[in-house]
């Protein structure tokens, strides 16, 4: 890995991001998503980045709307609320900023779709047709660690208000095999996927590792030399 010019490197201007740079957090319930996602934000911006931090669903009124109605709405109407948020959230949010050149930390994205709405019923072609328009990321990462230890900090963490915030194993046993299965999905599709176990490394270590493949991506594309592999 190039560590040339680190995150913490400030007095190095870093790359500037044309078409902006999306880069997104996902896996299971507890493995660290929101925490790792603040990090992250506000590593890169400490960096230079024009960073802003975004979530899905989103703070709209429709994202509000789908993150507090796992209990009331189930099955394909939820798979169906969960698009309406999400593409409203890309065309409203997510694009401008991109087209503005800034770095956009999401947490959950595309992946997370691809979990909780098979979980719910959806079949993977149905999922995959109904984003077949939304914007890739630019970095898919998705994290991992144990179910036991997701299960373990999401019951420590509290605040567990939806019904997709497993506090039993096998729930996270066949959550996390979901994410493992979406995540070779995607690399089989070409798209760029960091994977990062949140087990052995602190918060800090884990968002310090996307940082810099967020900037060796840039890097890369400044360069005309594409994506890293
Ligand atoms: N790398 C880590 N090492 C140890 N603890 C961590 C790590 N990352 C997150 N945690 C802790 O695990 C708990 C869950 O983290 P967080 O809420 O960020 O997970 P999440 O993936 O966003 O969960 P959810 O999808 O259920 O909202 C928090 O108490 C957080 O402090
Ligand atoms: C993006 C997305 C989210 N959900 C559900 C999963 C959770 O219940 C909430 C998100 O809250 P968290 O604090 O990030 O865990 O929304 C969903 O069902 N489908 C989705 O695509």
């Amino acid at each position: 890995m190039d560590r040339t010019h680190t995150p913490h490197d400030l007095n190095t201007p870093p790359p500037t991001a044309p078409g902006g740079f999306l880069v997104s957090l996902d896996g299971p319930s507890g493995v660290g998503k929101t925490t790792t996602t603040q990090q992250l934000h506000d590593l890169l911006a400490a960096a230079g980045h024009r960073t802003v931090l975004e979530t899905q669903p989103s703070s709209s009124p429709i994202g509000a709307l789908a993150r507090h109605s796992t209990h009331t709405i189930h099955g394909l109407a939820l798979t169906c609320l969960m698009a309406a948020d999400r593409y409203h959230h890309l065309t409203t949010t997510l694009l401008p900023h991109l087209a503005a050149g800034r770095v956009v930390v999401c947490d959950r994205y595309t992946p997370t779709a691809f979990v909780l709405d098979q979980l719910d019923g959806a079949e993977t072609e149905f999922i995959a047709s109904l984003y077949r328009y939304a914007r890739p990321a630019d970095l898919f990462v998705f994290l991992t660690a144990s179910p036991r230890v997701c299960v373990d900090r999401a019951r420590s963490r509290g605040s567990n208000y939806s019904r997709f915030h497993h506090t039993d194993t096998r729930s996270a046993e066949r959550e996390q095999a979901l994410f493992a299965e979406t995540a070779q999905r995607y690399q089989r599709a070409g798209l760029p996927v960091l994977e990062l176990s949140t087990q052995a490394l602190a918060t800090q270590e884990v968002a310090a590792h996307i940082a810099e493949r967020v900037r060796a991506e840039l890097v890369a594309r400044h360069a005309g030399r594409g994506r890293v592999a």
